[in-house]
């Protein structure tokens, strides 16, 4: 950094010299010395040309950028006057001024920087909050109203902000300026209509209490839409609407910040001299320059704004350039203004329609010490405005709280006191410029001086509490007209080395080269004193309160939006900290219930596949038990087909076939109803399964039961084709087994039997008959035998043919039962049955497994973005509590600056 100031430690070596310096654009200074300075003076001026504004503390420290090389060039040693002094006596005082003001310089500068790097890191801060504020939307603190009407049930969201915990000393620190923000919100919200409370039903977690709400003052969230109260319209915005109107007041508060630190590396300061028509503001700031260069007249005539600058700016030239409406005025660019000379400024400033004010440049006829333009410290201009008036109020505040107006010269006629409207000036100035500087002007008019002063003195200190305090400095009864005035530029008003005597005729008359306090008389001598005493106050005020004047705003600004960022933070810190305290007991909520969902998921499954498969196995075991049976004892059960007789055989043998299978289809249809019956229990256990472990989120298929098994009732009747055959009426072996029966019942055993038994049985029945033959006589048996066999023959046909409707059945039945195993009718159907109602079964499975998994999946999903939030809540709070700890210190930091005390080194200069 020292690098940086090579230059001017060279411009400063050439003290002596005498010359005044001109390097590039930069206004030039003078650096001039008596050639007779100290070896201290030396020393501390050397000082000050190492002094980078930083001190040796901060070497090497990025966070500030570089500084403007030329810091010294604003404090080069002053040229004096000679005076008709002793030798000794004017290098002692000049020495002790050299000194004073690079003590001075010195001072301000540290505070200049001690501000700068504030300025820096809250710009840095605010960049940061920007950002932060971009991932993790702000939370802009609401006024706690209501709080009756919160609900009192279970509140998701996080626990509000007590009032005891925000509005601690902490976050309501004094900060400048805010007392009537601060009426306005109370009386706003006692006029909240309750219709309006009621309406906002939900509860604002993150509320604070009215009072530091009141405070925000550079972060307040500007909202003017119809008549909702402000605080109602922050508080029916989406959180994501508030933080990006929060992101443009941070935007707009960082080129604020940016502008501020422009202003306090500017080397220039500017006095705006405003005031009431005709107060002789022009006459005053003439008397300033002691040259006649603004048009004084009875009649109000000022009606543009005109600055005047020290001629060296325009490269020695004394001329006025007329800035266009609307354009930026770039000396560089013409095509920003028009040239005129002096002598044209009268018409300039009366007829104006095409311009918005004058730089006016003049070369100052007075010497370092005595001029405020040229005052070897600062580059003064002074702003000549236009007489205050209803239409010209507005402008002239505004143009007032213009960040590069350093100093506001209020001149006021001592014969109307403040008038309506100069008083709402100070008002609205007040506010931007802690102190005004008050020209009582005209005070020649006035007879009962005591009584002016002491009615003056009354209206300032109720328009400007902080100026009286200070009156003796800042508030001057003067006649500016009695100050005698340099030549007028050639063609100007006024005259060549006459004083103006306009308004008084009091003036008096001096020549230009002569010394006016050795010749004024009397009253004049003191109106020039007054007015040279005047202007010391002035220059004080401006070269030695510019540190209150130009540092003081961004002071003022830097508390006022440290205040709202630390209100802010320990909002959000609370905020962040609440959300973390809810999403990490959520989650600790959460593990648990995914586990045991994930679990839940895959028991259900098996419990899900065990009830199905059970559910099957049940109902294929029991079609294919019941169908076997039914088939084995369809022969035995009544089949409800009565014997029509022999003639009717093959009927009746068709009747039986249809009645046993149809018998055989009723028993399917049984088995399909029991199977219906036990899918409808399946059914509903996997719907237990699933209101157990989804709750609400099951949804329940409707289920009907009738719409299974309905096509299949006729195939059996298609796959079965028997033959009906003759052997088939006569079933030996059910025969025998029924002849078995009977006997087993202890029935007679009767002759057909015997016969047929024998007959049937094969040749056996031959040794019957002749066993019989021997008992009867041969020739008793020959006679016999024949009608005997017929007989017997006739007997057996008949008992054959009685037994029909026994054995047809069963010989259907077997071959029905052969075919059917055949086709594998018993195991084919109970695997129809039960793999439909697998089917059946399967759907709300399915179902159920899909809840489950989605359940899992939605649980999963929570827990994810719990724990984004979580990681978010996290940085939030640490990003926070750390800009809480930043603020704080920044505001020390600033708050150290101390620019009220008295400042070191030129008042004893100047004192003299
Ligand atoms: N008696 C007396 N007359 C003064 C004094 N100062 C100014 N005047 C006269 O008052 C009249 C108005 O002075 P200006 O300087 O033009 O007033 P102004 O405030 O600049 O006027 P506008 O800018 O047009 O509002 C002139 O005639 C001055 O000569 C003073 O101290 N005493």
């Amino acid at each position: 950094m020292s690098q940086e100031y090579k230059g001017k430690g060279k411009s400063l070596r050439e003290e002596g010299s005498n010359v005044r310096r001109v390097s590039g654009n930069r206004p030039q200074y003078m650096t001039v010395g008596s050639g007779s300075t100290s070896e201290s003076a030396s020393r501390l001026q050397a000082l000050l040309d190492n002094d980078s504004g930083y001190g040796g503390s901060v070497a090497g420290d990025n966070a500030v950028p570089a500084w403007n090389p030329t810091l010294t060039e604003d404090r080069p040693t002053p040229v004096h006057t000679p005076v008709a002094r002793g030798e000794s006596s004017a290098a002692a005082d000049n020495e002790r001024r050299i000194q004073a003001s690079a003590i001075h310089q010195l001072w301000y500068n540290q505070h200049r920087v001690a501000l700068a790097r504030s300025i820096n890191r809250v710009v840095d801060m605010l960049k940061g909050l920007q950002e932060e504020n971009s991932i993790w939307p702000a939370t802009y603190p609401s006024v706690q109203r209501a709080q009756t009407s919160a609900p009192q049930g279970p509140d998701p969201r996080p626990r509000l902000i007590s009032q005891s915990t925000t509005a601690g000393p902490e976050s309501s620190y004094p900060r400048p300026g805010l007392q009537q923000r601060a009426q306005t919100w109370e009386g706003s919200n006692e006029a909240e209509s309750s219709k309006v409370a009621e309406g906002r039903a939900t509860p604002e977690p993150r509320l604070i209490s009215p009072q530091i709400a009141q405070e925000f003052s550079i972060l307040k969230l500007d909202l003017k839409m119809g008549a909702l109260h402000q605080t109602e319209l922050v508080h029916s915005l989406e959180k994501n609407s508030i933080a990006s109107l929060l992101d443009g007041q941070i935007r707009s508060s960082i080129k604020h910040l940016l502008s501020l630190r422009e202003r306090i590396e500017d080397t220039s300061s500017k006095v705006l001299v405003t005031g009431d028509l005709n107060a002789g503001k022009s006459t005053f700031c003439n008397a300033l320059l002691r040259r006649k260069i603004l048009p004084e007249d009875q009649q109000p005539c000022t009606s543009i704004f005109c600055e005047v600058l020290d001629a060296r700016e325009n490269g020695g030239i004394e001329e006025v350039h007329a800035v266009h409406k609307d354009v930026e005025y770039n000396r560089h660019d013409e095509s920003t203004y028009d040239v005129f000379s002096l002598h044209d400024l009268e018409k300039l400033v009366t007829d104006n329609d095409n311009y918005t004010q004058c730089k006016v440049y003049i070369k100052d006829v007075r010497s370092i010490d005595e001029s405020l333009l040229n005052n070897g410290v600062v580059d003064i201009s002074i702003i000549d405005a236009p007489g205050l008036n209803l239409d010209t109020t507005k402008t002239t505040a505004v143009f007032a709280r213009q960040e590069e107006i350093d100093v506001v010269v209020f001149v006021v006629s001592a014969a109307n006191h403040f008038t309506m409207t100069a008083k709402e000036f100070i008002w609205a100035a007040a506010a931007e410029k802690a102190y005004i500087f008050i020209v009582v002007n005209g005070y020649d008019n006035i007879r009962d001086k005591e009584r002016c002063q002491k009615m003056i003195l009354e209206q300032v200190s109720n328009l400007s509490p902080r100026t009286f305090k200070e009156s003796s400095e800042l508030v001057h009864f003067v006649s500016s007209n009695a100050i005698p005035t340099g030549p007028s530029p050639p063609g100007g008003n006024g005259g060549s080395g006459s004083a103006s005597g306009g308004g008084g005729g009091d003036g008096p008359d001096f020549d230009d080269d002569s010394d006016p306090k050795g010749k004024g008389k009397g009253k004049d001598k003191e109106k020039i004193r007054d007015f040279e005493n005047l202007e010391q106050s002035l220059r004080r005020f401006v070269l030695e309160k510019r540190a209150r004047s130009k540092l003081a705003p961004a002071k003022t600004y830097l508390l006022n939006v440290l205040g709202d960022v630390h209100t802010l933070a320990q909002v959000n810190l609370e905020v962040a900290q609440s959300e973390l305290d809810r999403v990490t007991k959520e989650l600790a909520e959460l593990e648990p219930i995914l586990e045991a969902s994930k679990k839940a998921n895959a028991e259900v499954s098996d419990d899900i596949d065990r009830t199905i498969e059970d559910t099957c196995k049940e109902i294929y075991n029991h079609t294919r038990s019941t169908l076997a049976s039914s088939i084995a004892d369809a022969a035995d059960t009544d089949l409800g087909v009565p014997y029509p007789g022999l003639l009717s055989a093959f009927q009746y043998a068709d009747d039986i076939k249809e009645a046993i299978l149809s018998q055989i289809s009723a028993s399917v249809t049984d088995c399909e109803e029991h199977a219906r019956m036990k899918t409808v229990e399946g059914v509903n256990s996997i719907k237990q399964l699933g209101l157990l472990h989804l709750g609400n989120e099951y949804t329940d298929l409707s289920f009907r039961s009738d719409f299974m098994f309905r096509r299949k009732r006729d195939i059996l009747a298609r796959q079965i084709e028997i033959e009906t055959e003759i052997w088939d009426f006569f079933d030996v072996s059910t025969i025998l087994q029924q002849q078995e029966k009977m006997a087993g019942t202890g029935m007679a055993m009767t002759v057909a039997t015997v016969v047929g038994g024998r007959m049937v049985g094969g040749f056996g029945w031959v040794d019957g008959a002749l066993g019989v033959a021997k008992i009867a006589g041969s020739r008793n048996l020959r006679k016999l035998i024949i009608p005997g066999a017929i007989a017997a023959a006739a007997a057996a046909i008949y008992y054959i043919l009685s037994q029909i409707p026994h054995s047809l059945p069963h010989r259907l039945t077997t071959k029905i039962s052969t075919q059917l195993e055949a086709i594998d009718y018993v195991h084919a159907n109970s695997e129809r049955i039960s793999s439909s109602v697998r089917k059946v079964l399967r759907t709300p499975a399915n179902n159920l497994r899909v809840g489950l998994q989605r359940s899992v999946e939605q649980l999963g999903s929570k827990r994810e973005d719990t724990r984004k939030v979580k990681g978010e809540s996290e940085l939030a709070r640490k990003y926070f509590s750390n800009l809480v700890i930043q603020s704080r210190e920044v505001r020390h930091t600033v708050e150290a600056v101390d620019l009220e005390g008295p400042a070191p080194g030129v008042a004893a200069a100047y004192d003299s």
